[in-house]
């Protein structure tokens, strides 16, 4: 029995910071999957570290995902780093489980569902072609500005901020938050975490008023539904989705402004560099796009049956999520031993999982370097828990349907509407801890005719 009890391989290093600035160095050189290919050398596919103040176990492979994605509140909870529940606030989705977890998250995708996402089409669309007016046309050479865009449509839909100056004051403190998520949780001026701390309370604050003006709003009977925080504060106190303070609704909002504002951009970047240097792709996107666009009269806006004819553009998004998944990883909490592996995971340690581990695993996708949108055409022909850039089980992406309108009704509007080759020297990308290519992915664009 003793042998069942044996601790996994791995040294747990330094009180607190353990390997986290190791790890952390890794994923800026973008040798992060190298550095854990290495840890599995070593050790084997189970592990002990410390990462971010905690100890922690590494697994990985398709069983390792499924104990992670597939077991019950009774056996593994979610708990994210210190760092980020400091960030986030503890009544955020990612740290809640049981009841908890399914009321709040019951609320959270009455907006996000598609029955209600397709009612908000036309208003995404408005903040894409917004977007590429300003920043686009006219423009021999510039930075992409995903994250600008992204940070727009989020900020229309789901706090209801119009363009303008206090739009402006959330985009630094946002980022503040999104750098400090991952890092050792030393607060001392200046660390990544300090700032981060700092962009959380002062994005709570300017929360807290835009809260007072909606709730205002709607007791004087002047505002409808239109985004996502109106929407949780129409619900409270009607039972089912109920939110039970003003606490959980802007922990839940400052998640889905974090969880949806860099994904997203991180994913069109990828996929403008991917359309950059493979012809063959951008020709077929480009094919299906022009079809649809060809069905549109002028100034006509996309519709929900648009957005489902553009398969393969969708099988391109779904490819570059598999090479570049925006999310490297994330922690679950054992709550109890757990015996996996031959070894046991103590109790209330964290468990890590890593999204690339499957996606590069070649008995699972064969050629895993090669790009090929292929893969997707029978999507039930991958193995369950090996393809996961939203995660699985009950804490899988909920943001899945809003980040695939978003992603479609750009990339139809930018092939549509522009040409543009890579003019950077550099084509690598680190991760700082979504992937950003080491140069900004600079380009060279020209506006095309308009069909
Ligand atoms: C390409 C885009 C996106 C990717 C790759 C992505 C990836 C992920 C992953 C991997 C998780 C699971 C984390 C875990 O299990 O620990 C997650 C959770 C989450 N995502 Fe996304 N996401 C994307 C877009 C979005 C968008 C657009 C939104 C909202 C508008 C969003 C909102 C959320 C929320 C609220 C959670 C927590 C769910 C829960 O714990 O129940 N995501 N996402």
């Amino acid at each position: 029995k003793r042998s069942s009890k044996r601790l996994p391989p791995g040294s747990l290093g330094m009180p607190l910071v353990g390997q986290s600035l190791s790890l952390l160095w890794a994923m800026r050189a973008n040798t992060a999957e190298k550095w854990l290919e290495e840890r599995m050398k070593k050790y084997g596919p189970i592990s002990k570290l410390r990462l971010f103040g905690k100890p922690t176990v590494f697994i990985y492979g398709q069983a390792a995902n499924k104990l992670v994605f597939a077991s019950d509140d009774s056996i593994v909870v979610n708990q994210q780093a210190v760092s980020m529940r400091m960030i986030l606030g503890d009544r955020n989705l990612l740290e809640l489980s049981g009841e908890d977890h399914k009321r709040v998250r019951r609320a959270v995708l009455s907006f996000l569902k598609p029955e209600s996402l397709k009612m908000y089409i036309s208003k995404m669309e408005k903040e894409v072609l917004r977007h590429l007016k300003m920043h686009w046309e006219g423009k021999q050479q510039i930075l992409p500005l995903m994250k600008t865009l992204t940070f727009n449509i989020i900020c229309s839909l789901i706090f209801g901020i119009e363009p303008g100056a206090e739009r402006d004051q959330y985009v630094q403190n946002f980022q503040k938050m999104i750098e400090g998520m991952w890092s050792v949780p030393i607060n001392i001026p200046f660390t990544r975490f300090n700032q981060g701390l700092k962009g959380s309370a002062m994005v709570q604050k300017l929360m807290k008023e835009l809260l007072k003006e909606k709730r205002l709003e709607q007791k004087e009977g002047a505002q409808s539904q239109k985004d996502l925080i109106s929407f949780l504060l129409s619900i409270r106190g009607e039972g089912n989705g109920e939110l039970k303070s003003e606490d959980e609704i802007i922990h839940n909002a400052m998640l889905v402004m974090v969880a949806g504002y860099d994904t997203g951009s991180v994913l069109i970047t990828f996929i403008i560099r991917i359309l950059a240097n493979n012809r063959t792709v951008y020709g077929a996107v480009l094919n299906e796009q022009d079809e649809i666009a060809k069905s549109k009269s002028n100034g006509e806006f996309l519709t929900w049956e648009d957005l489902s004819k553009m398969n393969y553009t969708w099988k391109v998004a779904l490819e570059t999520l598999r090479l570049y998944p925006p999310i490297f990883g994330a922690f679950r909490k054992a709550i109890k031993d757990i015996e996996y592996g031959g070894y046991i995971i103590p109790k209330g340690w964290q468990i890590l999982w890593v999204t690339a581990m499957t996606h590069m695993d070649n008995s699972i996708f064969q050629e895993p370097a090669n790009f090929d949108p292929a893969r997707f055409e029978k999507q039930a022909s991958i193995p369950p828990y090996c393809f996961i850039p939203f995660g699985g089980g009950a804490h899988m992406c909920p943001g899945y349907d809003f980040a695939k309108i978003e992603i479609l009704i750009t990339i139809h509007h930018l092939v549509t509407r522009f040409k543009w080759k890579l003019c950077g020297t550099d084509n690598h990308f680190i991760r700082d801890p979504m992937p950003v290519p080491t140069e900004g992915l600079p380009i060279q664009i020209s506006p095309k005719e308009l069909l």
